[in-house]
């Protein structure tokens, strides 16, 4: 387990730090609200200044004794804005679990602050403590709170009473639980890297040139000289997808007879990974043009390099230049 100091989680754009006692002040300030402090079963109204200090000491100790983990929420620019923690706690039957609880600054609400922080404490949780399952209570005029602990991939699993000190009664509350199964929920997976599949075709012409078509502005890499062809569509087959590509762009038309498979382009863009198979054709019927604005060229080999092409299309020009 990290030292209290090097444990910070980041829940981009916020960061979570365990809690300091230089923390007391601005925490004090930001929780002494009726607004969050009625919505906090534990915490009383007007929340003293002293108790600040008494709370930061008591998550210190708590985390050495690795029975709570409690952090400041800190804005982008590294501004506290709230608190996330958990307390392990025992429970008959169920054997260790954590039990979850945030708060934001009134000033800040509204931002999605609480789900970040809460979604990314619970998976760091479920990921590093010996626990069966996180646990949340909400009161239950409390719908913002129920949203978050939702959004953060919890399910709820009924209801309950709880003493809320601020209110001097006890209230209804509804019970939310997190197990590892729902860890995979799109509230925070991490972005999977997309596999994009394109078809892409080098018509040659009775010279030996080979068309190229010029990315037009408003798409990605617009500028750049490539190969026309597209996007293979999900059940379309790579042939398919180039025939009907040929059409829309070039309006051409193209049998699959005339479609060799030459060569493909496996590269990694910044953001998606590209596999695009290149065919050579050299028959067809119509004259190519650009349907959709491009400006075309037809390039002797020796030419291509002319052309600023994108970057998984370098590949392609010894081996075009070698071949015609
Ligand atoms: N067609 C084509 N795409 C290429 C080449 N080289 C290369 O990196 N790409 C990349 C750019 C794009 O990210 C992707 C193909 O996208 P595209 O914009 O042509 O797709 P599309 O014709 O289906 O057009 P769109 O409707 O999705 O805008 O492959 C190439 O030589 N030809
Ligand atoms: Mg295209």
């Amino acid at each position: 387990m990290p030292e209290l100091t090097t444990l910070v989680l980041d829940a981009a754009p916020y960061r979570l730090r365990p809690l300091l006692p230089d923390d007391a002040a601005t925490l004090h300030n930001l929780v002494n609200d009726w607004e969050v402090v009625r919505m906090l079963s534990r915490l009383p109204f007007p929340y003293p200044r002293d108790l600040a200090d008494d709370w930061i000491a008591a998550t210190i100790t708590m985390h050495r004794a690795k029975q709570g983990y409690h952090f400041a929420i800190l804005d982008a620019e590294g501004q506290f804005v709230g608190c996330v923690g958990l307390r392990v706690e025992d429970k008959p039957q169920m054997g260790r679990i954590g039990l979850l609880g945030y708060w934001v600054g009134r000033a800040y609400w509204g931002q999605g602050i609480a789900t970040k922080a809460a979604s990314r404490l619970a998976r760091w949780a479920l990921a590093n403590l010996d626990i069966t399952c996180l646990r949340g209570i909400v009161a239950e005029d409390n719908q913002a709170s129920a949203r978050v602990l939702e959004h953060a991939g919890f399910k709820p699993i009924g209801t309950d009473r709880q003493m809320f000190v601020a209110r001097g009664t006890d209230h209804p509350v509804k019970v939310f639980e997190m197990t590892r199964a729902e860890t995979d929920l799109p509230a925070s997976a991490p972005p999977t890297r997309k596999l994009v599949l394109v078809s892409a075709a080098a018509l040659v012409d009775k010279d030996g040139r080979i068309l190229l078509a010029r990315r037009p502005e408003g798409k990605s890499l617009a500028g750049l000289w490539e190969f026309p062809g597209g996007k293979i569509e999900p059940g379309e087959s790579p042939e398919a997808a180039l025939i009907r590509e040929l059409e829309e762009e070039l309006g051409v038309d193209i049998s699959r007879s005339c479609l060799a498979p030459f060569t493909f382009a496996s590269h990694s863009y910044a953001t998606f990974d590209l596999l695009m198979p290149l065919y050579l054709c050299r028959r067809w019927s119509g004259t190519p043009t650009g349907r959709e604005g491009q400006e075309l060229a037809w390039v002797p080999t020796s030419d291509l390099r002319n052309y600023p092409m994108p970057e998984a299309d370098l590949p392609f020009v010894p081996l075009l230049q070698e071949l015609l």
